[in-house]
């Protein structure tokens, strides 16, 4: 049984701490007190498998150090958090979609040994302690360039996530960056046509999603062939899926479009790239 805590209580946060509460010792940190409270009291209910488990929950100002901390909160969120998970030295995890937040962990929490994952399970919070678990996927996790795991390390990290479909990769960057071209592909051009993944396959996108495909593989140093067919391979198989982006725009949340396209943009000035990342930002600040 290992000491696990995971920072921030939304989708992928509520979904970890549904799975990994049947065999470990989770304690969740809120945002909010209101939260926690609910947590302590109701537990967490993964309503696909309709199961409740209680995880202790505490609010973020008290996070001590565990064995691993998982933070779960989005991109945006990971630079006010930095100065919190500054005072604790400890193993981490971060799932976020997107590039931006890499540099951030790596130049503040050197004392840490962190890892990157990516999550292709989908979540859905529905209510503070309830979550769906809409997408069975897969996590991988790869160490971070500074962090030199061990045999016995890695071995126990993939029996934490087994519930969870875990793969340890070893090349963080590449793992990121095809992610990041699935990211900076699916989630714009679905949020700015209002159309579920699926649709991009249709002739009537496929110039734009080859075109946005050529310019990311290009600027990655990844092979485009391959990207391509990677790419078709995730539209296919989360074709009934709305992108992460699209929900935010739908539910007037702010995008991670910053840790995607800003984040492609601040390697280089593609004016496609730019249009893309601008019709979205002019979305987001209509809305909220
Ligand atoms: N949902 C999914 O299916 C998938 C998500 N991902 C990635 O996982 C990451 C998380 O996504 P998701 O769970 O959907 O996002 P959510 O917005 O559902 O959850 C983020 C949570 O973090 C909380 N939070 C924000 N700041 C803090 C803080 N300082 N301390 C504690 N908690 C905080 C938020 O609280 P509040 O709401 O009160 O602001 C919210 O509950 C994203 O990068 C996303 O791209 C990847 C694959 C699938
Ligand atoms: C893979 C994809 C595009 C699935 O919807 C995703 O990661 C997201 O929506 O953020």
């Amino acid at each position: 049984m290992l000491d696990i805590a995971i920072v921030g209580a939304g989708s992928v946060g509520l979904l970890l701490a549904a799975y990994l509460s049947e065999k470990h010792t989770v304690t969740l940190y809120t945002k909010t007190a209101e939260q926690a409270t609910l947590i302590n009291q109701k537990g967490v209910t993964n309503l696909t498998i309709k199961k409740t488990v209680f995880p202790r929950a505490e609010i973020i100002d008290r996070l001590i150090p565990h064995e691993y901390i998982i933070v779960a909160v989005k991109s945006y969120h990971i630079q006010s958090l930095m100065p919190t998970l500054a005072n604790v030295s400890t193993c981490f995890i971060f799932i976020q979609n997107g590039m931006s937040h890499v540099k951030e962990v790596e130049f503040g929490l050197k004392q840490s040994s962190n890892w990157f994952g990516i999550v292709t399970h989908g979540a859905k919070k529905y209510a503070p302690t309830a979550v769906a678990h809409t997408g069975v996927g897969e996590i991988k996790l790869a160490p971070s360039t500074n962090n030199l795991p061990t045999e016995a390390g890695i071995k126990r990290l993939k029996s934490l996530f087994r519930p969870l479909n875990i793969h340890i990769e070893h090349d963080c960057k590449a793992m990121l960056h095809k992610k990041l071209l699935v990211n900076a592909v699916i989630n714009p051009l679905t949020a700015h046509y209002n159309i579920k993944n699926g649709q991009l396959l249709s002739a009537v996108y496929e110039d734009e999603v080859r075109d946005l495909c050529k310019r990311v593989s290009k600027l990655l140093d990844l092979d485009y062939d391959e990207a391509y067919r990677d790419l078709i391979t995730i539209i296919t198989k989360t074709k009934e899926n709305e992108s992460s982006m699209l929900q935010d725009i739908k539910n007037q949340r702010r995008t991670e479009i910053d840790a995607i396209l800003g984040y492609l943009l601040t390697l280089e000035n593609d004016y496609r790239m730019r249009f893309h990342y601008e019709f979205i930002k002019k979305r987001e600040e209509a809305l909220m």
